[in-house]
């Protein structure tokens, strides 16, 4: 420094006094004048990478007091002898002076000595509390007293997320509301969360304010999530998840939303609202043991509320970091339209399944299990506990869970297929190829089938990365104090997994930004390779159950649309990219698609 040599260990001392005083640096430094502040001041406050982390709440707290005492001090700096004089407090003669602000205000003065003490407790222990959490959290962005850095999450959070983290590093922090929150980036932080059973639960707080007291199996956590999660694919792989009579089911519904296509006689259609209702036949099987005809005004109006619900989720990224404010929240439903607009279709869908739930009870007593409720309903005659989270509310939230995450995540990716087979028309080419190649054109393609399509299985894990409709995951919660990277995560921080930043990783991907389905290709083209740096579906003992189910769909659909038609645009039409992110990352405009036998 300045030439002169420090040795490494050497007690640093910085004289700030020298420099406060420095009368090259200011005019008259012994007479204290503000004003020199006002212009071209001079900065007091030490700077650089060890900055006092307590400035920002030094100031807040300085301030109010400034105020409050001058607000009412000219009768008291001038009690001495009637005039003006300048005075220096230290926190004693504070105390006093706030002692006879008290006598000023002519409050009872128990009451106010309380009331002092409670507010220096508390802002000490505020200032103790902010300067330990500081010290012991990963870093990252400052934000504002009381919100944190909530003020400034963007629409777009997991881009913003990614960008911070080529700033602080893989694992950074912020303050969010009432919550610390922890976010991990980059695909080794994150394999090393996925193995790390304190990081399993689910924030404290609900989708929807109104829906809090009885949480669902994605919102639960700790045993009762262990319990409920173990019992619902118990009864799923019971009634044909995985198996080849779930299959056949699956394989009929393609065959009528086929036939639907075929009917439109290559008119221009809106593709999310035909495939939507046929996608939800198949978890519709699974929960209720039977699809809904695609004119059925039951089947039509769920399919529309879970649509409201995912079109209208955008307050949910902000409002989860502030459930200090579920009631206002909650009232405040009454005037939000969005928030509104997601309880009551939730409420809707919830009916619904209610009057399913009805006529399951009705059946037989010793009827085989055939369902998801048909389990349930079972195992909750078995589960007799008053605590056990074995009952109806239960049963109806989760059905609702399913029947959302499984419908539209896999509508959402099957519209981006759409899109990049259009964009792409000679990747289309080269999977219609390979499929007249294997399968033909009149057997209906099986699960089995992609063992020999690689092109086409390499395609829909491009899409997955492309599309990444989960970027930020379903925010999880640490039950216990951890480490990640061997940065500590307190216990009841929400933890983000930020899945955006892997699948755009250059050192991941080559060209990460570019459509190439080849990369997910041996180097000979004839065999796919699933890399484990695709996360599409999260990973470690809280990966989505559905994972297998989705891919079959997004298997069977794909194969099946191209073995039947050739996808383009209407003429002179441009296909928007754009998307929005709520709960998903997602398409924002309908796609008119031309169906060509
Ligand atoms: C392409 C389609 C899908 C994608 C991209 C997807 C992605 C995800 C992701 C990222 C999670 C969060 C996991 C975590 O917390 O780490 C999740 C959870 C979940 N998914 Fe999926 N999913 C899809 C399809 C499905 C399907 C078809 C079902 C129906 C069975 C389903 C049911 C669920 C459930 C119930 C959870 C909550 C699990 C829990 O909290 O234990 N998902 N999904």
């Amino acid at each position: 420094m300045l030439f002169y040599f420090i040795p490494k260990d050497t007690i640093v001392i910085f004289i700030f006094w020298a420099v406060h005083r420095d009368p090259n640096l200011w005019n008259d430094p012994d007479s204290f004048r503000p004003e020199r502040f006002l212009s071209e001041g001079k900065k007091v406050i030490n700077g650089g990478k060890s900055i006092c982390p307590g400035v920002a709440l030094a100031l807040i707290e300085l301030f109010p007091y400034l105020v409050l005492i001058l607000k009412n001090s000219k009768k008291m700096l001038k009690n001495i002898n009637g005039e003006i004089k300048p005075v220096v407090l230290n926190s004693f003669q504070l105390f006093v002076s706030v002692k006879r602000l008290n006598m000023l205000l002519n409050v009872n003065p128990t009451l106010f000595n309380i009331f002092c003490t409670c507010t220096t407790v508390w802002l000490i222990k505020h200032l103790f509390n902010f300067i330990n959490r500081l010290r012991k959290l990963p870093p990252g962005p400052w934000g504002l007293p009381f919100v944190g850095y909530l003020p400034f999450i963007k629409k777009d959070a997991y881009i913003q997320m990614t960008e911070l983290a080529k700033k602080y590093g893989p694992v950074f922090s912020f303050k969010c509301g009432q919550f610390d929150v922890v976010v991990i980036n980059e695909v080794k932080a994150i394999e090393e969360a996925f193995k790390n059973d304190h990081l399993l639960a689910r924030p404290t707080t609900s989708f929807i304010p109104a829906f809090k007291r009885a949480p669902s199996i994605i919102e639960m956590s700790g045993e009762p999530w262990r319990q409920q999660r173990r019992v619902a694919l118990t009864i799923l792989r019971h009634v044909g998840l995985g198996k080849s009579t779930l299959e056949e089911k699956m394989k009929e519904e393609v065959r009528y939303f086929i036939e639907s296509l075929k009917s439109t006689h290559g008119e221009k259609i809106d593709f999310s609202e035909v495939i939507k209702s046929s996608v939800a036949n198949i978890i519709s099987i699974l929960l209720f043991g039977h699809r809904f005809e695609y004119n059925d005004p039951m089947g039509i109006e769920m399919c529309r509320n879970v649509k409201q619900i995912s079109d209208n989720a955008e307050y949910f990224s902000r409002y989860i970091f502030m459930p200090l404010i579920t009631f206002f929240v909650s009232l405040a439903a009454q005037f939000n339209s969005e928030l509104k607009k997601v309880t009551i279709n939730q409420r809707e869908l919830e009916k619904k399944i209610t009057i399913e739930v009805a006529k399951h009870k009705e059946k037989d007593s010793t009827h085989e299990i055939e369902d998801y409720i048909d389990g349930f309903l079972q195992e909750m005659d078995k589960q007799k506990d008053s605590h056990t989270s074995f009952n109806m509310d239960t049963l109806r939230r989760n059905t609702a869970d399913f029947y959302s995450a499984g419908s539209d995540t896999t509508t959402i990716v099957l519209n981006f297929i759409m899109l990049y087979l259009i964009t792409y028309p000679e990747y289309q080419q080269k999977i219609r190829d390979e499929i007249k190649q294997t399968i033909g054109s009149e057997r209906q393609p099986d699960y089995a089938d992609r063992n020999s399509l690689p092109f086409t299985m390499a395609f829909i894990y491009e899409s997955l990365r492309m599309a990444t409709i989960v970027p930020l995951n379903a925010h999880r919660r640490a039950s216990q104090d951890t480490k990640i990277m061997n940065f500590f995560i307190p216990k009841d921080t929400i933890v983000i997994l930020n899945f955006w930043s892997v699948h755009r990783d250059p050192n991941l991907w080559n060209d990460p930004l570019s459509f190439k389905s080849e990369r997910f290709l041996s180097e000979d083209g004839t065999k796919v390779i699933k890399s484990p740096n695709l996360m599409a579906f999260s990973g470690g003992k809280r990966i989505c159950p559905g994972s297998t189910l989705a891919m079959t769909k997004l298997f069977l659909y794909l194969v099946s649309i191209l073995q039947n038609f050739q996808v383009s645009a209407p003429e002179g039409d441009k296909i928007s990219e754009e998307v929005k992110y709520n709960l998903n990352r997602m398409l924002k405009k309908p796609m008119k698609v031309h169906f060509h036998v």
